[in-house]
């Protein structure tokens, strides 16, 4: 893991924008923007992305937002801002439509058309566009590097390095438990991270949150530690979700891993419990239908 980390962690600023333009050459490169309900904050992030990386710096070569069922705006302010937006609900719907963010990445396929893919979250409010450029640095100079990952500060948190709940309660433990070899990842579960096509498209796909953790396994098993590398990309913010919502995270990330362990499961939905107060103040269930299923590699669906 040690000598992982020497080898494989990075600085945005350890390549300069004509370094990695002349890297680029010929290779094409996809933004996609997985977003559910993130009007607020989805315009500025495709606005910028698209000023700064596509129209002056010609590093990104599309910026497309799947709008993932939201009920808000999305659609529209992601479209006004510039962005190529599909709802993922509309993309090859003979292939069946499932919720979830892995889903929209999953279904990202089948509307880009880069060598390689970027994903940035839509909620980030505390961010700047070198995440792209350093995402790339890796993939762009290493051709053995399969998928990048982006790690941050997070401002407010405790120490410097702290991921989010579910980062530190339920993700670094199990990649302690039983994925050693990914545990020099500083950010295991960041939403910023980028992949060869090629590859991504060998990958069954978690349709929920699990679809970061589960890319990170495969990419291990299927091309070795050395295939993925890690970026410093500063600092970053995005919101929060209540405690309750990261419950259902959390299942889908433990679904998956157990999936990839010696155990398997074969449910679509795992029935999550929860306790909130009913109208007598004594604690009521609530039984949560956690959506947990995974999608092939589409590399045969293309
Ligand atoms: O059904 C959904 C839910 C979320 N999103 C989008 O996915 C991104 C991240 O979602 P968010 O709910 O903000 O996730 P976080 O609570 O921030 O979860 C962190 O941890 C997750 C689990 O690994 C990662 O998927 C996230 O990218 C990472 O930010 C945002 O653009 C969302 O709009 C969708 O597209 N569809
Ligand atoms: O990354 C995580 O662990 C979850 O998204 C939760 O993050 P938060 O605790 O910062 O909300």
């Amino acid at each position: 893991m040690a000598d992982w980390s020497a080898r494989h962690t990075h600085h945005w600023r350890d390549w300069g924008l004509e370094e990695l333009l002349a890297a680029k050459g010929a290779t094409t490169v996809s933004l996609v923007v997985p977003a559910h309900n993130e009007a607020a904050t989805v315009g500025d992030v495709v606005t910028r992305c698209r000023e700064v990386l596509l129209e002056t710096a010609a590093l990104v070569d599309e910026v497309v937002v799947i709008d993932s069922d939201s009920t808000d705006a999305t659609y529209e302010v992601a479209a006004d801002a510039g962005a190529v937006v599909h709802r993922a609900a509309e993309v090859r719907p003979e292939l069946g439509v499932q919720r979830g963010k892995g889903e929209a990445m999953w279904k990202s396929q089948f509307v880009t058309t880069g060598d390689v893919t970027v994903f940035m979250d839509a909620d980030l409010v505390d961010w700047d566009t070198h995440f792209v450029p350093g995402l790339l640095g890796p993939l762009l100079t290493d051709p053995a590097v399969q998928l990048v990952k982006g790690f941050y500060q997070r401002p407010g948190a405790e120490g410097p390095y702290e991921g989010g709940r579910v980062t530190e309660l339920v993700a670094r433990p199990l990649i302690a438990l039983l994925f050693p070899p990914l545990a020099g990842l500083v950010q295991p579960l960041a939403g910023e991270w980028a992949v060869r096509r090629d590859h991504f498209a060998q990958l069954s796909v978690p349709s929920g949150y699990a679809v970061e953790l589960a890319a990170l396994i495969d990419t291990w098993r299927t091309c070795g530690v050395d295939a993925i590398a890690q970026v410093d990309l500063g600092r970053r913010a995005h919101s929060h979700q209540p405690l309750l919502d990261l419950g259902a995270m959390a299942t889908q990330i433990l679904t998956a891993a157990w999936a990839r362990s010696t155990h398997s499961h074969h449910a679509e939905a795992i029935a999550l419990h929860q306790y909130l107060p009913g109208p007598d103040g004594a604690p009521h269930s609530r039984a949560v239908e956690v959506p947990v299923v995974e999608r092939p590699p589409a590399a045969p669906l293309l």
